[in-house]
């Protein structure tokens, strides 16, 4: 078995600001470079992403899934295709949304029709498409925030009524704390970042919170939505794998339709391997990580590092290795079943590891079974012209598939 000679634990890199600042969310927890920054802010959130939070939201991940899996299947009665791949992105972005403000962006409701593109949607790909160019011509991201609000309108059409939205969300926040209103229930991203501003005395900047959120939907959305879509398109292409993840649905029936146990959905062994493979095979962060080394070097494998390095290494480099994963880019569930399984599981890298790691990663998991869960109880589906060359990966840091994938919906199982 493959090893790599590691004789570096426990340091803290920064990350290459050289990168990361340049990637137009400047105020977001993805750019914070600095390892002990990054630990106040985390602390400061992290109540938002433990298990619990995800846990509570997996029945209404359940109805959005339903509602969704309705409209598709009304589509297929009328002998329309849909595009699942939006439809995914829609209910992760609305999924996000109840995890940080309690309440959804309305996505779902507008998502699901090929002829239908909601504006949030395209200004995110119009967001993604130049963050190559920001990062090869820095001056582009001053032009960028120099642009008056009219062409910033015209350009990313759904992000000003985003930021207005938030902006009113913020402001009721605020007022609520201001009179004394005790918080029902679990806090906001707002109400966290109310009280941590209060204590230290900061301003509560807008602008900032605006990357912030922005990046944890669009992390969120695309990384999940992406998983989701390679998913549908793996089972749709490997008969024999959806038909042994049907079977294992169907026996947990009483769990998934009858009453929704997102917790006993999480332990069934097919589907495990099935999420598992797809967060491997789908390299949803296909290109550079760039850290910083410590002023100290370090030592890797062998080799002295001299501080100020800047180092990087890509997951596929795991995900796709034949000593690791013998026939790497074939879509085999069952390597993770078995004896040997346990031995794989330190490569599975896709969340990252370290103090770095996704922070999303507990409602990624909950909103990857649910899907596949319901989704491939509930609807008998078949891929609409999507071929290999629509699943190509392009690395805009944020994963993107040259195409979308396309289903149409033959049968609604639990409508017949
Ligand atoms: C299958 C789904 C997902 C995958 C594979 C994934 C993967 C990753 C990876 C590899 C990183 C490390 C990036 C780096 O080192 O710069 C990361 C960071 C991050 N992810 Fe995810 N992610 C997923 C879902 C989510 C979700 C649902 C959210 C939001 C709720 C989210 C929010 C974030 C944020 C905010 C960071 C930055 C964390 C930090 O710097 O401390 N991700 N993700």
């Amino acid at each position: 078995m493959w090893e790599i000679p590691v004789t570096t634990i426990r340091i803290h890199y920064h990350k290459d600001p050289g990168v990361y600042k340049l990637l137009g969310i400047d105020g977001s927890i993805l750019t914070i470079t600095d390892p002990e920054e990054h630990k106040q802010y985390r602390s400061i959130v992290g109540s938002l992403f433990s298990k619990k939070p995800a846990d509570d939201l997996a029945p209404t991940m359940a109805a959005l899934l339903n509602r969704s899996a309705e409209s598709m299947a009304r589509q297929g009665r009328e002998g329309k295709p849909s595009v699942i791949q939006r439809t995914y992105r829609s209910i992760v972005a609305d999924m996000v949304s109840y995890l940080l403000f309690k309440r959804p962006l309305g996505l779902i409701d507008s998502q699901h029709d090929a002829d239908h593109y909601h504006s949030f949607m395209l200004s995110i790909d119009r967001f993604t498409a130049i963050t190559w160019p920001r990062f090869y011509y820095p001056i582009l991201n001053w032009v960028i925030d120099s642009f008056p609000a009219f062409v910033v309108e015209r350009l990313q059409p759904g992000l000003r009524n985003l930021q207005e939205l938030f902006n009113g969300w913020l402001n009721e926040t605020v007022a609520a704390h201001d009179a004394g209103k005790t918080v029902e229930g679990r806090k906001t991203y707002f109400d966290l970042m109310t009280d941590a501003k209060r204590k230290t005395g900061e301003p509560l900047r807008p602008d900032q919170l605006f990357d912030d959120i922005l990046n944890y939907l669009v992390a969120g959305m695309e990384a999940t939505s992406y998983v989701l879509s390679f998913a549908t398109y793996f089972l749709l292409n490997n008969p024999e794998a959806k038909a042994k993840l049907e079977a294992e649905l169907l026996d947990a029936s009483p769990f998934i339709r009858d009453e929704f146990d997102h917790r006993k959905i999480m332990a069934l062994p097919y589907l495990t391997a099935v999420v598992k493979e797809c967060l491997r095979l789908s390299n949803t962060v296909p290109g550079f990580l760039p850290r910083v080394v410590p002023d100290t070097g370090v030592d890797i494998g062998g080799y002295h590092i001299p501080g100020g390095t800047q180092i990087s290494m890509i997951h596929p480099i795991v995900e796709l290795h034949e000593e690791i994963f013998p026939n790497p880019h074939k879509f085999i569930p069952e390597r993770w079943l078995g004896n040997n399984s346990s031995s794989l599981e330190k490569w599975a890298i896709a969340f990252s590891r370290g103090r770095r790691q996704c922070i999303g990663m507990n409602l990624a998991y909950m909103m990857l079974y649910a899907s596949i869960a319901v989704f491939f109880s509930r609807l008998e589906m078949e891929l609409h012209e999507t071929t290999a060359a629509d699943m190509e990966i392009i690395d805009q840091f944020a994963p993107i598939t040259q195409g979308v994938v396309k289903v149409k919906i033959i049968t609604d199982r639990w409508q017949e």
